[in-house]
């Protein structure tokens, strides 16, 4: 990566709000039934946060992120991006899914082009921001690889660069590494951790594991159960460079992972 690194400390956010979501709720109604999704959800990420949410399945969180993208509308509340009410799809963000949506017939180089494509940006500035994901990604190599010649991870890193390359302020993930296996999806939260640290982007990462949301996170929120609400928001004060080893063992993860757990657990047992 040649553009200059972003300083860094955990703990020490911009207070500059670039998502604020305000009083959400979000309710589904069919003929037969009412579903609410949310109830009353409230956050503010700041410029260069890595928040991650966590909470049990079907509380809301894929909703969440939807809205903060534009593309569902909520029944009460607001949602502002970079300090403009979101009222519809929004272009300024990327979008990572828990299944990387790769074409099968194009190359690794070729499917991280298709945003610019779909985006019309110059060639010449996509290919050189693509020269530099890859490598920032360790895909180096296997530029002209297809899909089913790549692992789940090198594809889930190709679908990363896909997200990255419009240079996007905000980047929403929903469960991006829930189909890997455990070894892998270590190897992609390592990358995850420096893929931020380098890019200055602003990160909101759903997931399920305990270990990936307080490794990852500057900051995590925990959901109850559907109606999702947010039960706890904790700020362990890790640093920011993370060895994966070190910090797993450090009391302030150790302990915030237990909380997390504990509240999760706690969740579980209204279910
Ligand atoms: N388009 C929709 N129409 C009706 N109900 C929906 C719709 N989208 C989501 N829901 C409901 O809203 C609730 C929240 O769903 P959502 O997918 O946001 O949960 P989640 O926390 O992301 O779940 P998981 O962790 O299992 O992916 C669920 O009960 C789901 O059935």
């Amino acid at each position: 990566m040649t553009e200059t690194q972003p300083a860094r400390s955990a703990g020490t956010v911009d207070p500059r709000p670039i998502i604020e979501v305000d009083g959400i709720t979000m309710k589904f109604t069919s003929k037969r039934s009412e579903t609410v999704a949310l109830d009353d959800v409230s956050l503010t990420v700041g410029e260069g946060e890595f928040v991650t949410i966590a909470g049990p399945s079907g509380c809301g969180k894929s909703t969440l992120l939807r809205i903060i993208a534009g593309l569902a509308r909520v029944s009460a509340g607001k949602v502002s991006l970079y300090g403009k009410p979101v009222t519809g799809p929004q272009r300024d963000i990327g979008f990572a899914f828990q299944r990387s949506a790769l074409l099968e017939w194009r190359g690794v180089r070729k499917n991280i082009l298709l945003q610019a494509e779909m985006r019309g940006m110059d060639k010449k500035h996509a290919e050189r921001r693509v020269n530099e994901l890859i490598e920032l990604t360790g895909l180096t190599g296997f530029e002209k690889a297809l899909p089913h010649e790549l692992s789940g991870g090198m594809q889930q890193r190709v679908a990363l660069c896909r997200a990255l390359l419009h240079e996007p302020r905000v980047l929403l993930m929903d469960e991006p590494f829930g189909a890997l296996d455990a070894l892998t999806r270590e190897h992609m939260n390592i990358e995850m951790n420096r893929v931020w640290r380098e890019t200055g982007t602003t990160i909101v990462l759903v997931t399920h594991s305990v270990p990936e949301a307080v490794y990852l996170g500057s900051r995590i929120v925990v959901m109850s159960p559907r109606p999702g609400r947010i039960v706890e928001t904790l700020s362990p004060g890790l640093p920011a460079e993370r060895d994966y080893g070190t910090t797993l063992k450090d009391p302030r993860f150790t302990e915030a992972a237990e909380r997390v757990r504990d509240l999760l657990g706690a969740t579980h047992t209204t279910d």
